[in-house]
Order: C-alpha cells, then sequence, then structure tokens
C-alpha cells in the first residue's frame, strides 16, 4: 500500500525534506504539503508536483505528518490537529526542544510520536538527523522516520533526554561554521586580500578539512598537529585562539544552545 507522506508548515526546513524525499525517489503523487499562505502552497506545487492541503485534510488522509513549524507555533498547529489524528498516524516533529510528551500530551491517546532534530545541509543530501521515539513510537515508526531523514543525509538515534544537547551540536551547527567562515574571510580582507578570494580559499580550506574529518580515521587533534610546524605560522594562530578563550566561547555558545532549546519546550517565546 502507497504511504502517503505530509510536511505541516513547508517553510525552510520543511521544503528541505520535501526536496530531498524527491530527489530519494519518493513520488510526488504521495505528498502532501501544508502552508499558510496561497502563494506558498501554489510554488511549492508548481515547484515539486505535491499537493498542497489544509492541516485538517493531511491529518486524515496521509500515514505519516511530519510537523516542521517553529516550536512557538507548534501548540497552535496541535490544536488544530487533534480533533482530525486518528491514533495510528506517524506524527515526526521536526522542531527544537518539543518534546514527544509535549505532543502526545495534545493527541489522542495513542498516537505514535518521533522526534527528529535536522539540520540544513539536508538541501545538499548532507544532514545530520538525530531522531527518538515518544511513548508509543515502535521499531518500525523508528525505521520510517530514518528512511526519510535518510534521504536527506546521515541518521542517529539517541535517547531523547540527549536530544537538547544534538540540537546545540549538529542543529544549529552549520551556523558556527558559516559564521567561522565569515570571520576568517574578514580576516582574509584585513590582511589585504581581495574578498572573493579570501572566501574561495576559506572555504575550499573547511571542505578539505571536513573530508579529512570525515574520511582520514584521524583524531582532529592529530591531524591540527599535522598542519602545526615547529615555531611555525600555525602555532602562533592557535595561541591567539588560546589567548582569546575561542575554545571556552564555543563551550559556553553551545551550553546556551541547549539551554534555549529547553526552554523551548517549555513554551517560552522569547
Ligand atoms: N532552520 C534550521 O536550521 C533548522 C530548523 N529546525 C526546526 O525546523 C522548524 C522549522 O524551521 P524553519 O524551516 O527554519 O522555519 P520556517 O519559518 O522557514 O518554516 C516554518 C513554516 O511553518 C509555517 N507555519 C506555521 N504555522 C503553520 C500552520 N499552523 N499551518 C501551516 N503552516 C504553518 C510558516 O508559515 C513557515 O513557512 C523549527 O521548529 C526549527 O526548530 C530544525 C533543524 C534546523
Ligand atoms: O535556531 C533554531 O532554533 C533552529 C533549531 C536548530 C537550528 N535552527
Amino acid at each position: 500500500m502507497t504511504q502517503k507522506v505530509a510536511v505541516l508548515g513547508t517553510g525552510k526546513i520543511g521544503e528541505a525534506l520535501l526536496s530531498g524525499m524527491i530527489r530519494g525517489g519518493w513520488a510526488p503523487a504521495d505528498l502532501l504539503v501544508t502552508a499558510r499562505r496561497q502563494e506558498r502552497a501554489d510554488e511549492l506545487r508548481t515547484r515539486y508536483g505535491v499537493t498542497p492541503v489544509t492541516n485538517a485534510e493531511a491529518a486524515k488522509t496521509a500515514d505519516t505528518l511530519i510537523l516542521t513549524v517553529k516550536p512557538q507555533d507548534m501548540g497552535t498547529l496541535l490544536d488544530e490537529l487533534a480533533p482530525h489524528v486518528p491514533a495510528d498516524r506517524l506524527v515526526i516533529s521536526g522542531a527544537a526542544g518539543i518534546t514527544t510528551a509535549f505532543i502526545e500530551e495534545r493527541l489522542t491517546g495513542g498516537t505514535p510520536v518521533v522526534r527528529v532534530m535536522t539540520n540544513t545541509p539536508a538541501l545538499v543530501d548532507e544532514a545530520m538527523s538525530v531522531i527518538s521515539g515518544g511513548t508509543h513510537a515502535t521499531a518500525d515508526h523508528l525505521a520510517h522516520a530514518e528512511e526519510i531523514f535518510g534521504a536527506v543525509g546521515k541518521t542517529l538515534r539517541v535517547p531523547e533526554s540527549q536530544q537538547d544537547a544534538c540540537t546545540a551540536l549538529s542543529g544549529s551547527g552549520p551556523a558556527y561554521f558559516f559564521y567561522l567562515v565569515e570571520a576568517m574571510t574578514d580576516a582574509g580582507i584585513l590582511l589585504g586580500l581581495p574578498r572573493d578570494k579570501a572566501h574561495d580559499l576559506i572555504v575550499q580550506s573547511a571542505i578539505g578539512a571536513a573530508t579529512m574529518l570525515r574520511d582520514s580515521g584521524e583524531h582532529p587533534v592529530k591531524l591540527r598537529e599535522n598542519v602545526t610546524s615547529p615555531a611555525g605560522t600555525t602555532i602562533n594562530a592557535i595561541r591567539e585562539l588560546e589567548n582569546h578563550g575561542v575554545r571556552a566561547a564555543l563551550i559556553a555558545a553551545l551550553e546556551a544552545a541547549r539551554d534555549r532549546s529547553r526552554e523551548l519546550a517549555s513554551g517560552k517565546k522569547d
């Protein structure tokens, strides 16, 4: 039997997932989307050949509902869905902070819920998606979530107690790397390079470093030591990074992201 999947609240992450699923072989005819604005719904229909529906229609007709609204909009969406979601629907939430318990409480008893934290490299099929099951989620439900998110990159199962930490590491993670590239490009400009050349040098260095981290099997410390010649250039840069507390800043930054994910679970909006 064909499994219909609906993406509810198809913004940046919802669209990234949708496009990846189609690249991965899902038939657009089996994909439903919901959007707040009609123009957005029309855009998604034209771009992907998927069917825009209302949230209630999605709840009634799709086998799997993937909720990709902002955490702050989740309560309202669930209130809208609750009267229409039969207990055998699989509900997958992609929202930061929102717990499976938060969703289970608002839907009919027994609804299986899976929580997933993906990231924007889903756009290039290099996502890291972290998956946890709620009270009623079975091994089949987790496998189905893995199949869907596997279309856009790697997946990893974790206990839900680790989801806020994972959100800080991989959910927000791409932003830290973009921030580093931006800052290092500024440094290149300070050193007299044109912006486009500085950008290309840093981006290719990032791609090279990421590929080595993934493929070499070496620890990051060893990889860094290999670059760091005695009395050379790199150690002078590293000394400045240590003097400016960059390691401590990163630890504090990720802790702050983790704490914000926890706050979002309690419905704190600002
Ligand atoms: N942007 C990112 O890097 C990541 C975001 N997330 C999570 O994904 C979720 C979505 O984030 P983005 O895609 O960045 O946000 P977004 O704002 O681009 O997308 C959310 C969409 O939901 C729509 N929406 C809100 N309420 C709705 C309703 N009742 N019915 C239909 N549509 C509704 C909005 O109009 C919007 O288009 C958030 O919960 C976020 O925590 C997860 C991982 C990474
Ligand atoms: O900043 C956020 O809240 C979302 C969740 C993870 C990445 N972006």
